[in-house]
């Protein structure tokens, strides 16, 4: 890669980092950091540091590496810097493409006519985002932010989780693997701590049931030993006090592309993500990705949430397109509708009690299309594969180390070996906030409008705020 000049110069002037980094071309950016190439200078490894912009997005990425360090599916962080007043910068092992370059690629082959992914390759791909997923949610993390973006492939072929900016712990886990009171003391090596998911043993995991798995995670959640963030502690407010539709629903509409994270400003994370009741924002994610629940608003959701989208990110790659590209939040949920029937107490005991579950009422969907209408030639077994994740009810979804322990993926074709996997470069070049793929999902995504494709709707003010009916 071509030395290019970096767009912003602030990480320039930060003595500790440039006495260690030779800081080369931006290579990416997001809602809350821009990343970099760099070198390090002792040894001449290659490196990604990231800037990030945001406090709350920093300590949980920082908090999240740390506990999955040695994770072989999750980016390696080698150290940070963080002093007060300044942005952290954290150190990454350097990735250079990832998911969703693999999954355009194979489509632009298909469509001139060439093979797509092989179902080993598909194998392959998900064992490596199953491993990922499992590492975070038996340390209780829930990244909350899936998608192929977020899953970094190095030339190698190994897939590598991403993006902890919106991951949350849901308990102190055994080992303490921050001390955040040294957070402030300035630049440190993080700590040194294998997960004891790393000193198990690789192979077969052991295998909960998922009655057994969700019942702990309830009960830690029961005992309310849901770990705070710092700003968390600040704040009086809980988090997810009130919700996506009935707070930042217009300005998510103007803003928030399907494919990107949902992003909002600090004045809304303080209202919505205050903690302080082990309640959650239901403002997370990428809206392709956003389970049901969270489109309605839910507050108290868990592991689960990942689920749903490690399922729309294995239909993706078994179709190479997405499963549910909404264009606003609720042609998501209508989308969703569309293809699982309406959501209602009989396949989701409880959802009406979800906040936003009355505020928005679908026509009844008579013959809806079916996981396997979206897949069409693909083989039952994937396809029920697939189902036990995506739907409603979340307490039904399969847990990544069930989806591991499946016959899928144990019988013929078998998974292909990573080193026969390819890895196509990543789309966007340094520097390139204008890069194609940008705008090819921008494009993609031609009207932001809620109400464009349904007709008429009505709108009827409630003493709660307003119901939206869609004939
Ligand atoms: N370890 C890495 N190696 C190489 N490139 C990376 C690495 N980490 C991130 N990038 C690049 O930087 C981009 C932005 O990084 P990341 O998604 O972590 O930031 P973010 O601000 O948290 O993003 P988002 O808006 O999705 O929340 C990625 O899409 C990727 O292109």
């Amino acid at each position: 890669m071509d030395k290019q000049p970096a767009s912003s110069w602030s990480i320039h002037t930060r003595p500790e980092v440039i006495a260690k980094y030779e800081i080369f071309e931006r290579v990416g950016s997001g809602a809350y950091a821009d990343v970099y190439r760099a070198r390090r200078i002792s040894d001449g490894l290659t490196v990604a540091l990231k800037e990030i912009f945001d406090y709350q997005s920093a300590f949980r990425e920082i908090d999240a590496l740390s506990i999955l360090h040695g994770s072989p599916n999750v980016v390696a962080m080698h150290e940070y810097f963080w002093r007060e007043d300044e942005n952290a910068v954290i150190v990454l092992e350097f990735l250079r493409s990832d998911l969703s370059a693999v999954i355009r690629d194979a489509k632009r082959r298909k469509k001139n006519k060439g093979d797509g992914l092989s179902v080993g390759e598909i194998k392959r791909w998900m064992v490596q985002i199953l491993n990922g997923v499992d590492a975070c949610h038996r340390n209780l993390i829930v990244h909350r932010d899936l998608k192929p973006g977020n899953m970094l492939v190095g030339d190698d072929g190994v897939l590598k989780l991403a993006d902890f900016g919106q991951a949350r712990i849901l308990m102190e886990p055994d080992v303490v693997a921050t001390d955040e009171n040294q957070l402030e003391e300035g630049s440190r090596e993080p700590p040194e701590v294998i997960p004891d998911y790393v000193n198990s043993s690789q192979g077969e995991q052991e295998v909960l049931s998922k009655d057994e798995y969700f019942r702990q995670v309830e009960e830690l959640k029961a005992k309310q030993v849901v770990r705070y963030d710092d700003t968390d502690k600040d704040s009086n407010a809980p988090d997810g006090d009130a919700s996506c539709l009935a707070t930042c629903t217009v300005s998510e509409m103007d803003d928030d592309f399907g494919r990107n994270s949902f992003a909002y400003d600090a004045a809304d994370e303080e209202a919505l993500d205050g903690g302080g009741e082990g309640l959650m924002t239901s403002c997370v994610g990428t809206r392709w990705f956003r389970p049901p629940e969270l489109l309605y608003g839910s507050t108290m959701y868990g592991l689960e949430i990942d689920l749903w989208s490690l399922g729309c990110v294995f239909a993706e790659l078994l179709s190479l397109e997405p499963l549910f590209p909404g264009v606003s939040d609720i042609d998501q949920i209508s989308r969703v509708t569309n293809v699982l029937g309406n959501l209602n107490e009989e396949v989701w005991p409880g959802c009406v009690d979800l906040p936003d579950y009355k505020s928005i009422s679908f026509a009844k969907v008579e013959s809806p299309l079916g996981i396997e209408g979206c897949l069409p030639n693909h083989s039952g077994d994937v396809i029920a594969l697939v189902k036990k994740l995506i739907c409603y009810d979340p307490a039904s979804r399969a847990t990544a180390v069930e989806l591991l322990n499946d016959k899928y993926f144990k019988e013929e074709p078998l998974p292909v070996p990573v080193s026969e996997l390819y890895v196509p470069p990543a789309m966007s070049g340094p520097d390139e906030d204008d890069s194609p793929r940008k705008w090819d999902n921008y494009r993609e995504m031609d009207s932001d409008s809620d109400f464009d494709g349904f007709g008429p709707v009505n709108v009827k003010p409630t003493s709660s705020g307003f119901t939206i009916e869609f004939p």
